[in-house]
């Protein structure tokens, strides 16, 4: 039984507090939530405040909900203490299946009963992180990109043992805590955006790796080209006009024949070191002298900018119901 609607949901537990981590106290925080965080790295307290002070800005011109404060943050000496009052918890640990697995089994031995327990997973399937927990049902998947506080998508999806009243209550809190959600029918490999990610970026280091494309034109050619129609019209629609007036069917029936060879003859690359010294040079070459921290605030401009331009930032969505 979940002891609290999603809509009376006020204390929040983040735990691990790192890129994702941050991002989701960051996103809670700027959603007026209390937030207790526990991260065990050394200096994770310091690292996670620049995280979110870096974030508050762009949070500012989303709209702060009432009440939202830094203030609202409380940084947990230990696992027990960061969920002993929680009312929701996300899990953002490193992606590594056993600590997935004995982190999960902790939480649920400390967590509240009935409280429902997420995981920022970015594709391993919850029927094979729930294994060790003594109440499996109230283990879902809820997976962010990054940054959570910006990029509105989290894919909704339980495991074997999962309860689905579980998955419709984290569906719907993180509705209510302003994210826009796809509850999946069943553990798609990969989840829904990530398999489409993995299937561009595998073909990218292809390229990458046979001297076929640089770093810097396989990003230009995504930003220059297809990335400003997806931001707005997902990869189906826009190829149904690739159709002209007789839209997909006509798409279909005039470029199906000749797609056959790319859909078939695509494998994984091998990401040896000569790839990954070639990929991690290109992104600084790219980079021209702009820091993490430089082009963190890049990102988080342009992504306000896109939500701005097509009528997604919070305020101009309240407007317009
Ligand atoms: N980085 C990304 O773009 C995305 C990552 N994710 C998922 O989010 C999760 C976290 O990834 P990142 O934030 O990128 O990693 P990260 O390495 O930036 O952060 C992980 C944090 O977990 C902490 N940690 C280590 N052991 C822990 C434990 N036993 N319990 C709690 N915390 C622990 C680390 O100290 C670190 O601060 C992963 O499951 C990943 O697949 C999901 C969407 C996007
Ligand atoms: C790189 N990644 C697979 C961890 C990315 C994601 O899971 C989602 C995102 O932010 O693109």
């Amino acid at each position: 039984m979940i002891p609290i609607n999603p809509e009376e949901v006020r204390r929040v537990a983040c735990i691990g507090a790192g890129v994702i981590g941050g991002g989701w106290v960051a996103h809670f925080l700027g959603r007026g939530y209390d937030v207790t965080a526990w991260d065990p790295a050394p200096g994770a307290e310091q690292r996670l405040g620049r995280l979110v002070e870096g974030a508050w800005p762009a949070l500012r011109q989303l709209g702060l909900a009432e009440g939202a404060s830094l203030e609202r943050l409380t940084v947990a000496a230990t696992l027990e203490e960061a969920v002993a009052d929680a009312q929701f918890v996300q899990e953002s640990a490193p992606e590594k299946l056993e600590l997935k697995r004995d982190l999960l089994a902790e939480l649920d031995a400390a967590t509240p009963p009935g409280v429902v327990i997420a995981s920022s997973t970015s594709g391993y399937p919850m029927t094979d992180m729930q294994t060790e927990a003594a109440d499996p049902g109230r283990l879902v998947v809820g997976h962010p990109f990054n940054p959570p506080y910006l990029i509105p998508l989290v894919e909704v999806v339980g495991g074997e043992r999962t309860d689905d009243a579980a998955v419709a209550w984290a569906s719907r809190f993180y509705e209510v805590a302003g994210k826009s959600v796809i509850t999946m029918k069943s553990e798609v490999p990969g989840f829904i955006a990530n398999r489409l990610q993995e299937a561009l970026w595998r073909e990218a280091l292809h390229m990458v790796a046979n001297g076929e494309a640089t770093v810097q034109e396989i990003d230009d050619s995504i930003t220059e080209g297809p990335g400003l129609r997806w931001a707005f019209m997902g990869p189906m629609l826009t190829f149904a006009l690739a159709g002209g007036e007789g839209g997909m069917a006509h798409m279909l029936d005039h470029f199906g024949p000749s797609l056959k060879s790319p859909w078939t003859r695509l494998e994984a690359p091998e990401l040896d070191k000569k790839l990954y010294d070639a990929v991690v040079a290109g992104c600084d070459e790219e980079a021209a002298g702009r820091t993490i921290a430089d082009l963190v605030a890049e990102r988080d401009q342009g992504v306000i900018d896109v939500l701005r331009a097509t009528g997604r930032l919070p305020q101009q969505r309240k407007e317009t119901q």
